[in-house]
Order: structure tokens, then C-alpha cells, then sequence
């Protein structure tokens, strides 16, 4: 593995995203809060020295893309912008592998809150099923709120956010009865999508939640169309 002092908190955290991720809805504790389609979004309510801290957990299901595909383009930075709506600046502060990046976001204001940025470590990778050998690998992707030498401070003018977040992806291959080619008809992506955002400082709590119940629906549908777009047409990355 490769020696950066953060790789053991990437590795870390990483796997046990993944294990929260893999442990689905189940346990009564999370509250259905919007669906559209195949696409189930989920909140538990809990605060955080008074401030709504809701973590989210997001199923979905895409049909023609692979998980690879999925968490390739949630983790590459060049495309962000084309999807995520809330982003107003972002900046690559440090590459640690071609899988392992530090990126700054600086993201638009959010009436009636002060401007938020949030630092964090992303990381991207293909995990091995050991369980089910004729399944296919499971792709997370994860970012999570980290320090860098190179963020400004800010000095009060911005609220840092801190945050875990995790897209776990496992794709399931239909093969076509007739023993032709598998195309992208023959795919079928189960997402699960996990976040914590603590909003850093005092936001009204109603306030949150409705910005919550906007914004995040609204993001996992934009980011899974603009994934499938991109796919459409071409060669199948497994
Ligand atoms: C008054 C609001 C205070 C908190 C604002 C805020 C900041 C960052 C984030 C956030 C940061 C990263 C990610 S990601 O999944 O890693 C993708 C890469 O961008 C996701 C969400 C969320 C929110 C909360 C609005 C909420 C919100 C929810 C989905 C989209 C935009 N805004």
C-alpha cells in the first residue's frame, strides 16, 4: 500500500463504509423521506450539539451502467461540475494515487445560511467478491472530511462542513438467453449511497431538513442520469 500518513484512515474508513453501506435499511431506524422510481431515499434524525446531523442512506437501482462505471465518474474531479449543482469552486489539493485524491469544495450559499467549503480525502476502489464467485466485483467510492496544509482557514468567512460519504455499487449481469454478446440491456446497477454532512456551524434545524429534502434527491437523480448519458453507446467498462 502506498506510504502517505493518510492511507491508513482511507483504508479504514473506507471498509467500514462499506460494511454500513452493505447493511441496507433494515432495523426500523430509518425513515423513508422520498422515492422516485427505483430510487429509495432514507434519513434518520439526530443532532449534533443542537445541529441537525441527519445521516442519509440512498437506494437505487440503474439499469445499463456498472458499478465501476458509476463510482468512476462520482470520484473523477473533471467531470463534477457537470453534475453537481450545488458546487461553486473546487480545487485538487493533493493527488496521492490515480484512486486517491484531497480535494477542497467550496459550495453556493444556501439561503438563510452562511457560504459552506468542505476538505476531504476521495478515494475509489474495486472490492473483491469473496462471497458469490459468478457476481461481479462491488466499486465504492469514498470521501471523508480530512485536514490539508494547503486549505486556507478561511478567518470566519466560510463554514467548513465536515462529512462521510460513501457510493457503493454492485452491478448484476443478465446474460441474453439467445448466448449473444452482453450489452448495456444486460445490466443492472444496485446503488447505495451514504451520507453524513455535519453543517459545520448554526443552521436552523427546519431549515436543514428542507434544504436535505431538496438538494438530495435532487443530486442522486441528476448524478445517476448524467452517468447513464455518459455510458450510452459506450464500450462496457466491468
Ligand atoms: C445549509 C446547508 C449546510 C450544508 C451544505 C452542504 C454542503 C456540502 C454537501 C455535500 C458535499 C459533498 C457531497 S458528495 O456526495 O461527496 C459529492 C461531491 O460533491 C454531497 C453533499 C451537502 C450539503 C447539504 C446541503 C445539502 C446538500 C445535499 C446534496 C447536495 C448538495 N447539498
Amino acid at each position: 500500500a502506498p506510504a502517505h500518513p493518510l492511507w491508513p484512515e482511507i483504508e479504514r474508513v473506507t471498509l467500514e463504509q462499506l460494511q454500513y453501506a452493505r447493511l441496507g435499511v433494515e432495523g426500523g431506524v430509518w425513515q423513508l423521506f422520498a422515492e422516485d422510481g427505483e430510487m429509495k431515499m432514507y434519513k434518520r434524525e439526530e443532532e449534533v450539539d443542537g445541529l441537525a446531523v441527519d445521516p442519509l442512506k440512498a437506494v437505487h437501482t440503474v439499469k445499463g451502467v456498472t458499478g465501476r462505471e458509476m463510482t468512476h465518474y462520482f470520484f473523477s474531479p473533471d467531470v463534477r461540475f457537470e453534475w453537481e449543482t450545488t458546487l461553486e469552486q473546487m480545487k485538487v489539493l493533493e493527488t496521492i494515487a490515480d484512486d486517491t485524491l484531497v480535494i477542497l469544495q467550496i459550495h453556493k450559499r444556501v439561503w438563510p445560511a452562511s457560504q459552506r467549503d468542505a476538505l476531504f480525502w476521495s478515494h475509489v476502489r474495486r472490492v473483491p467478491n469473496d462471497t458469490d464467485r459468478d457476481a461481479q466485483d462491488i466499486w465504492i467510492a469514498c470521501n471523508h472530511s480530512t485536514e490539508h496544509h494547503e486549505a486556507p482557514s478561511n478567518e470566519g468567512k466560510m463554514v467548513r462542513v465536515s462529512l462521510t460519504v460513501c457510493l457503493v455499487c454492485q452491478t448484476s449481469i443478465e446474460p441474453p438467453s439467445d448466448g449473444g454478446p452482453v450489452t448495456r440491456d444486460h445490466l443492472t446497477c444496485k446503488i447505495t449511497y451514504c451520507s453524513v454532512v455535519n453543517p459545520g456551524g448554526w443552521v436552523p434545524t427546519s431549515a436543514l431538513r428542507a434544504v436535505y429534502k431538496r438538494e438530495y434527491p435532487k443530486f442522486l437523480k441528476r448524478f445517476t442520469q448524467y452517468v447513464k448519458d455518459r455510458c450510452d453507446k459506450q464500450p462496457i467498462l466491468f
